[in-house]
């Protein structure tokens, strides 16, 4: 693991913060609470990840963090910005400039080059790329001699790095990974752990990740697990075996598997 950067603590100020936040689906009879009162900070330039058990609110989390969805109650603020209250068209904005997306899906557009889906996000905020950062990021990703592909013409792992290298070419605030590993096979998702790690550390890019995988959350500086909408531990510095051995407290299930 790598252990250059130190973990515990950092003076800056957090890239984004949950204050409070409850998140209710439906009403009624047909009402689930995702969050209850959950307080987190994500700090600068490190690697967040977030697990717990299936339906415990993980993806809930990151798309209120991330703008995407709403808050019933309780404050989300990334960088200085408030989210809570913003109009759609200035959450659209903040999710442009402040904003990284990688999904377990890619999400690349389909009709345009690796080179170009990169360049997208500074072409969708009408900025001109900084050449010398533009060749850092697609060197560090190894796809110098792929940049005239399109997506059909690459393997997954290629696919998903052009995605990590469209995060981080605005660099972000914060880049928000869900499941980015989750349709890879294990090489190619260790890649892609290995950028997202060494982003982190290269160039103190801030990194929150949902995964169910504890191999791949142990390349997080920290690990924060949900259950049943609150958050109920969290690991610094975690290994592979210490996050595995929290699940099993939160999973019964998994335990009954595991003996
Ligand atoms: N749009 C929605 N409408 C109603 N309920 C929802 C909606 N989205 C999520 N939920 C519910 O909120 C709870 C938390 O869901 P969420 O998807 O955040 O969990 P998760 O931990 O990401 O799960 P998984 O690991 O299975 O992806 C679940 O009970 C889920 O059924």
């Amino acid at each position: 693991m790598d252990s250059t950067v130190d973990s515990v603590g950092t003076d800056a100020a957090p890239a984004a913060r949950a204050v409070g936040v409850w998140k209710v689906y439906g009403t009624g009879a047909a009402e689930v609470v995702a969050l209850r009162d959950v307080d987190v900070d994500i700090a600068s330039h490190r690697f967040t990840a977030i697990m717990g058990p299936s339906g415990s609110g993980k993806s809930t989390l990151m798309h209120c963090l991330a703008g995407l969805d709403s808050v019933t109650r309780g404050e989300v603020w990334v960088g200085g910005t408030r989210l809570t209250g913003l109009s759609d068209a200035g959450l659209t904005r903040l999710r442009r400039r402040q904003i990284g997306f990688v999904f377990q899906q890619f999400n690349l557009l389909p009709t345009l080059t690796a080179e170009e889906n990169i360049l997208l996000p500074l072409a969708i905020a009408g900025r001109k790329p900084d050449a010398a950062w533009v060749r850092t990021v697609v060197n560090a990703v190894d796809l110098a001699p792929r940049l005239k592909h399109r997506p059909a013409e690459l393997s997954g792992g290629q696919q998903q790095r052009v995605a990590c290298a469209r995060a981080l070419i605005t660099r972000p605030d914060v880049i928000f990974a869900d499941e980015p590993t989750g349709n890879l096979d294990s090489r190619s998702g260790t890649e892609i752990l290995g950028f997202l790690r060494e982003s982190v550390r290269r160039y103190g890019q801030t990194i929150v990740m949902v995964t169910h995988d504890p191999n791949a959350a142990a390349y997080a500086d920290r690990v924060v697990f949900l259950l049943d909408g609150r958050i109920v531990r969290e690991l610094f510095e975690p290994t592979a075996e210490r996050i595995f051995e929290q699940l099993r407290h939160l999973e019964p299930e998994l335990a009954t598997g595991a003996g």
